[in-house]
């Protein structure tokens, strides 16, 4: 559109991707990730997952449905900046509030649209997740260039304890229904600590809904503190950056491991269970990032279809005998999620609690609520 400013998508390679901004002005630096989903853009750009990363994503129209407020997945904008092919003229859905354009210069996001993003999308895939700077408003090639050069590698980063909470807090809303909205939990039945190294909400509104009452917790909370609260199990959520800095969860967790004490992680937490039980995490090609990802159950041989957002992986060959490998990624057969032989401990690497995505593996809450029940009994 003639009235946009002209913003620029450099990647560390020098490769230029002219197009229009339909965000704030300025200029904005990380790792640049594909993702598949056709919808949940808002739910992608809240998700603090995406700290630090430049999200492009395949689906060529973003922003139809404009964005609400119930759609937030955390308190704000967490991508680093937002790369697509077309911004709908018009925003046409009964939920919109808002504008996709008017919230991300709201937010002060920087974003850049009437690019080819198939061909970025192949680059990434054949070359690699890589850094890459959008500018937007007045526009230096060379400087976006030697800016998406300084960014590095995501390899490294403890983004966990950046995205945190700064203090507990208890979380009391249930999942939200078409015509309904959110309800607040009247009765718990379980008592969870929930560590929040970039918590999307609707785990946590997954859980209260499964009647816990949920105590979330700053990144580097010990366990001491955690186990004085008399948790009936842990939950470790999804986060941005490197597991493998996050020396002080791997801590916290070989803890609760010690005490038998039911533990549940997705994604992060799922990486972060994976260190504290000896096993290594590396980073992968380009990662898995979309909400049409099929995954399969090895207990029962399903094929799940799932939501992903991740760029590292727990390496199958570092696992000890007692961990148990229940779910792999049918596109390239990397674990997607294990469990422990001789404790009540399991994790998975995509996202049960979808949002957006596929509702397929929300059964893995129930089995963290059943986990929770046996370990109860058995006293
Ligand atoms: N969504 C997540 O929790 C992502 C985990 C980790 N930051 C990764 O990229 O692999």
């Amino acid at each position: 559109m003639s009235n946009r400013s002209q913003a620029l998508l450099a990647l560390a390679d020098g490769t230029l991707f002219h197009g229009s901004s339909i965000g704030a002005d300025g200029h904005t630096v990380g790792e640049v990730v594909f993702n598949t989903a056709m919808t949940g853009y808002q739910e992608i750009l809240t998700d603090p997952s995406y700290c630090k990363q430049l999200v492009t994503l395949t689906y060529p129209h973003i922003g139809n449905v404009g964005v609400n407020k119930d759609d937030m997945e955390s308190r704000g904008v967490f991508a680093a900046g937002l790369i697509i092919r077309d911004l709908p003229l018009r925003v046409s859905n009964f939920r919109a509030e808002e504008s996709l354009d008017a919230y991300l210069v709201r937010n002060g996001t920087v974003a850049i649209a009437d690019i080819d993003t198939r061909r970025l999308t192949r680059l990434l895939r054949e070359k690699g997740a890589q850094p890459g700077c959008i500018m937007a408003g007045e526009i230096d090639a060379e400087r976006a260039i030697e800016l998406a050069r300084s960014f590095g590698s995501m390899a490294g980063q403890d983004l966990a304890r950046v995205v945190s909470c700064q203090e507990p807090y208890l979380w009391r809303t249930r999942e939200w229904r078409l015509g309904l909205g959110s309800s607040t939990q009247t009765q718990t039945r379980f008592n969870v600590v929930a560590y929040d190294f970039g918590v999307k909400r609707n785990i946590l509104r997954m859980l209260a809904e499964r009647g816990c009452h949920l105590t979330v917790v700053p990144a580097e909370t010990p366990a001491e503190e955690v186990l004085a609260m008399k948790p009936d199990g842990v939950f470790l959520s999804n986060g941005p950056g490197d597991p493998e800095p996050c020396d002080y969860a791997v801590a916290a967790i070989r803890t609760y491991l010690e005490r038998s004490l039911p533990l549940f992680g997705i994604c992060l937490g799922h990486q972060l269970l994976g260190l504290a039980v000896g096993g290594r995490t590396s980073k992968m090609k380009f990662g898995h990032h979309g909400a049409n990802h099929p995954v399969q159950d090895l207990d029962d041989r399903r094929v799940l279809i799932t939501s992903q957002n991740h760029g590292f992986q727990v390496d199958e060959t570092s696992l000890p005998a007692n961990v148990r490998i229940t779910h792999r990624s049918l596109f390239d057969g990397t674990v997607q999620g294990i469990a422990l032989t001789d404790r009540p401990a399991f994790s998975f690497q995509g996202h049960p609690e979808a949002s957006p995505g596929p509702h397929d593996v929300g059964y893995l809450f129930d089995r963290f609520i059943k986990s929770m029940e046996a370990a109860k009994r058995e006293g």
